[in-house]
Formats: C-alpha cells, sequence, structure tokens
C-alpha cells in the first residue's frame, strides 16, 4: 500500500487546519496574553505562534504518513486528536493536473509558518498576520495557503472594537489550477502609479538603496511576507522588494504558489530562482527577495544598474 498522496487531499486538509489555527491565533490575541518570548534581538515568537504550529503538524500527521515538514518554530509537537478534512476541495477533482493526483511524499516538502508577522501581532497591528502553509515538490512551490484570521471574507480589515468581523479569510491555490479566492484591489487613483511594498520593522540601508533604484511613485512598509506578497497579488502595489537576509523559505513558499498560479514572480535580486530544501543552509534566502506580476525583468535590471 503506497503512502502516495493526491494534492487536492493534502491542500484541503492544510486549509482546515490553518482555519482552525486562525481561531488558535484569535483566541490568544483576545486573551491579551501572548507569551511573547525573543528567539533573537529581532524575532519574537508567542504562544499563538507554537500552539498555531502544533496543531498544523499534529493534524497533518494524524493523516499523510512519511511527511517532511519544515516549521518555523522548534517544538514538540504533541499527541494531536485533530483529523483534518481531505474532502474540502473534491468539487475541484477534474481540475488537478494528472501529475498531482499521487505523488510520492519524499518529493515533497510542506513549509509552515504558523503565524507570519508575529512582531506585527505582539504590536496589535493584526491585520497583516497570517498563517502560511506552502507545499513544495522536487524544490519548486505546487501549492500554497494563506489564513488571514484578522479580516472578513473579503479581507476587509477592521479594528479591534469590530472584531465581530474577524470572520477570516483563506486564500489557497495549485500551481496550473485557476484561483478563485484573488480580486484586483487596485485604487482608482494608483492606476498609473508605480507602488513598491516592503518591511515594516526589519527596514535596512540596503532596501533604502534598492527602493531608490526604482525611484516608485508611492512605497507602503507594512508587515508580513504572507501580507506583501498578497498586495501584489491583488495589485495593491507592483513589486515587493525585501532586498536583505531575514526572510525564510517558510515565508514564502505558500505566497510564492499562489504568486505563480497567477502568473508573478519571485526570485532573489539577482533574478535567481529560490531552491526549497531542507537543507538548513538554503533556510533562509540570504539576498532577499523580489515579487511581481508583471515587468519582473525590468526591475531585477533596474536593482542591479
Ligand atoms: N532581520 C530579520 N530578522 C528576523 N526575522 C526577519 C528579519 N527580516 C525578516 N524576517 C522575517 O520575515 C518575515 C517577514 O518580516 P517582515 O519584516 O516583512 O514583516 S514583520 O514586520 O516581521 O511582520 C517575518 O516572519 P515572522 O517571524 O513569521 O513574523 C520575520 O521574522
Ligand atoms: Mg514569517
Ligand atoms: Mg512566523
Ligand atoms: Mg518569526
Amino acid at each position: 500500500m503506497s503512502n502516495n498522496i493526491n494534492l487536492l487531499e493534502l491542500v484541503s486538509a492544510c486549509i482546515d487546519l490553518a482555519e482552525q489555527s486562525g481561531d488558535i491565533i484569535r483566541d490568544v490575541f483576545k486573551s491579551g496574553s501572548l507569551g511573547v518570548q525573543m528567539k533573537a534581538e529581532d524575532d519574537p515568537m508567542t504562544k499563538a505562534d507554537l500552539l498555531s504550529q502544533q496543531h498544523i503538524i499534529g493534524g497533518l500527521n494524524n493523516v499523510f504518513k512519511d511527511l517532511i515538514i519544515v516549521g518555523e518554530e522548534s517544538c514538540e509537537i504533541p499527541p494531536s486528536t485533530t483529523i483534518p478534512n481531505i474532502h474540502k476541495l473534491d468539487t475541484q477533482k477534474d481540475n488537478l493536473p494528472q501529475q498531482f493526483q499521487s505523488l510520492d511524499p519524499k518529493d515533497l516538502i510542506i513549509f509552515i509558518d504558523p503565524l507570519d508577522a508575529t512582531r506585527e501581532f505582539t504590536l496589535g497591528r493584526v491585520h497583516c498576520v497570517m498563517t502560511l502553509i506552502g507545499i513544495s515538490f522536487k524544490g519548486k512551490p505546487i501549492a500554497g495557503v494563506i489564513y488571514q484570521p484578522f479580516v472578513d471574507k473579503e479581507g476587509h480589515e477592521s479594528t479591534r472594537e469590530e472584531s465581530d468581523k474577524w470572520t477570516g479569510r483563506t486564500v489557497w491555490a495549485i500551481v496550473g489550477m485557476p484561483v478563485e479566492s484573488v480580486q484586483d484591489k487596485r485604487a482608482p487613483e494608483d492606476k498609473d502609479k508605480v507602488i513598491i511594498v516592503t518591511t515594516a520593522s526589519h527596514y535596512t540601508q540596503k532596501i533604502e538603496e534598492s527602493i531608490k533604484k526604482i525611484n516608485p511613485d508611492k512605497v507602503i512598509k507594512t508587515g508580513g511576507a504572507g501580507y506583501k506578497t498578497l498586495m501584489v497579488i491583488e495589485n495593491r502595489a507592483d513589486v515587493y522588494v525585501f532586498p536583505s537576509v531575514g526572510s525564510k523559505l517558510w515565508d514564502i513558499c505558500a505566497p510564492h504558489a499562489i504568486l505563480l498560479a497567477v502568473g508573478g514572480t519571485l526570485t532573489d535580486p539577482f533574478g535567481k530562482d529560490i531552491l526549497y530544501s531542507t537543507d538548513p543552509s538554503l533556510i533562509e534566502n540570504k539576498n532577499g527577495i523580489v515579487i511581481t506580476t508583471g515587468n519582473h525583468k525590468k526591475y531585477i535590471d533596474l536593482l542591479n544598474k
């Protein structure tokens, strides 16, 4: 009996677990006791990060054998009774590319960022918080699940006073299948502008220099790798520029797969593809990342002029 995996069933389970983790993250935030620990000087982790990762990995291990999973947080995974739903996407079965119907788990790596934008989470700027679950196949992203707990189903942000609107939003994609959960959110007044989005809390001189080379009309600084990638995917920005060390493969695998599914591009600032691997020396995106949904080469050339 093979342990081969149907990608639609794996993505269904990831969606189910990410949505359940959203409840965990919202509960921790509303409790007011986040249990913040500093992993490094500028790298917080909270109780929500840990519980979210334990929930997701515990649930995946109950259904799929031999999965290779890389999660951001170093933590034990207690026994879990969660059995995620593998049938949420059964209606999409006819759209699943044939090569994804029976995947050998040894060719897959699941990258989990249980809570992206932790620093923003600790500061109460929760709209950019996301759970990211990315699936790579032989080194390339093939599927991604993003769950945004502190927005409504359309992704509209609301204040803590309106927290009843925090119904949460799921964005998922499999490369080669149509993406249903994203929209064009360009503001009419920004139609002809070049907009860059970049980090709010890990800003560097290098980022400053790169932005000057592109000479945009507008720069948006906000938290979360997933959130910024979604801004590019939904056309609220043209380029996500982060040409510094700091982001890791779990920050980008899920957003990268969704970006590919809508025809976008993610490379390092020299235009080089990212290899998704369990090799500890490759986990950090040492040169940084550049993300677009068009004119990628133009921006890479500007950054390297
Ligand atoms: N310099 C440095 N040190 C440690 N970690 C870093 C760094 N730069 C980026 N990152 C990680 O990349 C994720 C996105 O960071 P951003 O700055 O874009 O967003 S945020 O302001 O941290 O929310 C964010 O992931 P999460 O840890 O999941 O929030 C950061 O941890
Ligand atoms: Mg992250
Ligand atoms: Mg994280
Ligand atoms: Mg972190």
